[in-house]
């Protein structure tokens, strides 16, 4: 007997990426193509009028009898519309008649939050979706003739009118980076307003942000279907943590330079803290090569807290990311954590947990010059016997 488990689950695939990197093109060439398959599609839209909706209905040769087109407008599936999506993905699922379900998200949307309401179970609604369908493919589309100038860009999202509201303040390279980190597959379409060159040097440096999905580069969305249909690629775990730092930070043994690809990347560690002034000067003369850094920042005036560090493009952010668990007392530690406070691998007895750990990636980094620079920004033994409180400190208070 054949005891090999059918997964009845529909399979999903959701299309991200940046207003105009093409999506709706790419999903009207996969049901152009789509052989048979009976498919559902859901296309959300920030405003009202969801002409990407009226694009598909006209060019994606959709079955009016057998297939549905579902539009989801005036806001976005990642945030305000989540219940709308878990309530129609629901309701598709158990109509029973389709092949498949494949979504185009807002160009602003982010695909980590989407890609939660396939995983996670609803309590509220009392909906379970993982029961009912199977995330096949989280695919982000990148343009390859706007990229850089968007990613390069300082505009936030309010300033180009395309927030999701009031208290969207999302700039947006940091919606480029949080799409193009969490994918199975990358897109680049486009590829016929770029030199092979150009090409080549955009492909080197989403290689170095996300290590972990497959590049295909196109133009006007001429991909096979397969490569994003019924993949089996989607893994909620796996796709956390492909964000190419994550993987830098996470690896056992840092190999010196990763010349795969042109790219490189390095894990920045110090046991000293740094100067905030002469941090912030380091930051300010920003070495054109770092493509993406993240990390955790240990700085003298703020002793006590642990401070995330991200960079993406020319944005570059110090926020706090909450306490060093050697600036707790015992009874506050015992309080958050019982008996057993985590001590992570870089715990040392006279600092605990504080720690500066930066993940630098970029093409043709020059590392040694990076690390002197940084080392310089840190406290001179002299400093690190005086008072760290009457160093100057430009940042504003957390
Ligand atoms: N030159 C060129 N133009 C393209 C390509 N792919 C799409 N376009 C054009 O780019 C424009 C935007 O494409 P869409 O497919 O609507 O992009 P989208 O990502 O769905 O856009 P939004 O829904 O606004 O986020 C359209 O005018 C397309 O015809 C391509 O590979 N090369």
């Amino acid at each position: 007997m054949n005891s090999k488990k059918v997964d009845d689950r529909i399979p999903v695939t959701v299309l991200s990426g940046y207003l105009g990197a093409g999506k709706t093109t790419i999903l009207n060439h996969v049901l152009n193509n789509r052989d048979g398959l009976k498919v559902a599609v859901i296309v959300n839209d920030l405003s009202e009028v969801n002409i990407d909706a009226d694009l598909i209905r006209d060019g994606g040769g959709l079955s009016r009898t057998e297939e549905k087109l579902v539009e989801m407008s005036n806001g976005c599936i990642c945030c305000t519309l989540r219940d709308d999506l878990l309530q129609e993905v629901e309701k598709l699922a158990k109509a029973g008649s389709f092949d498949y379900i494949l979504i185009e998200s807002t160009g602003i949307g982010e695909p980590l939050p989407v890609a939660q309401t396939f995983t996670y179970v609803d309590e509220e609604q009392d909906i379970d979706l993982s029961k009912l369908t199977r995330l096949d493919c989280m695919v982000t589309v990148v343009d390859a003739h706007h990229f850089w100038q968007d990613f390069n860009s300082p505009e936030s999202l309010q300033q180009r009118n395309q927030e999701a509201g009031e208290d969207d303040t999302r700039h947006v390279v940091h919606l480029l980076t949080d799409q193009v980190e969490f994918c199975d597959v990358l897109i680049i379409n486009k590829c016929d307003m770029v030199s092979t060159e150009e090409l080549e040097k955009l492909k080197n440096a989403l290689r170095g942000l996300q290590p972990s999905a497959k590049i295909i580069t196109t133009s006007y969305g001429q991909i096979d279907p397969k490569q994003i249909l019924n993949t089996g690629l989607f893994d909620f775990d796996e796709a956390s943590q492909s964000a190419g730092w994550i993987k830098e930070l996470l690896k056992e043994e840092h190999t010196p330079e990763t010349e795969e690809y042109g790219i490189s990347s390095f894990v920045y560690t110090r046991k000293v803290p740094f100067h905030p002034e002469r941090l912030l000067n380091w930051m300010a003369k920003w070495p054109k090569s770092v493509v993406r850094s993240k990390g955790l920042v240990w700085l003298a005036t703020r002793n006590n807290t642990a401070i995330t560090f991200s960079q993406a493009g020319v944005s570059r952010q110090l926020t706090p990311a909450g306490l060093w668990v050697a600036s707790l007392s015992e009874e506050e530690r015992y309080a958050y954590f019982g008996a057993d406070y985590p001590k992570s691998p870089d715990w040392d007895d006279e600092w605990g947990d504080r720690v500066t750990k930066l993940v630098f990636i970029g093409i043709e980094l020059d590392k040694e010059a990076i690390i002197d620079s940084l080392d310089a920004a840190l406290l001179t033994q002299e400093e690190m016997e005086g008072n760290w409180r009457e160093l100057a400190d430009p940042l504003p208070a957390f």
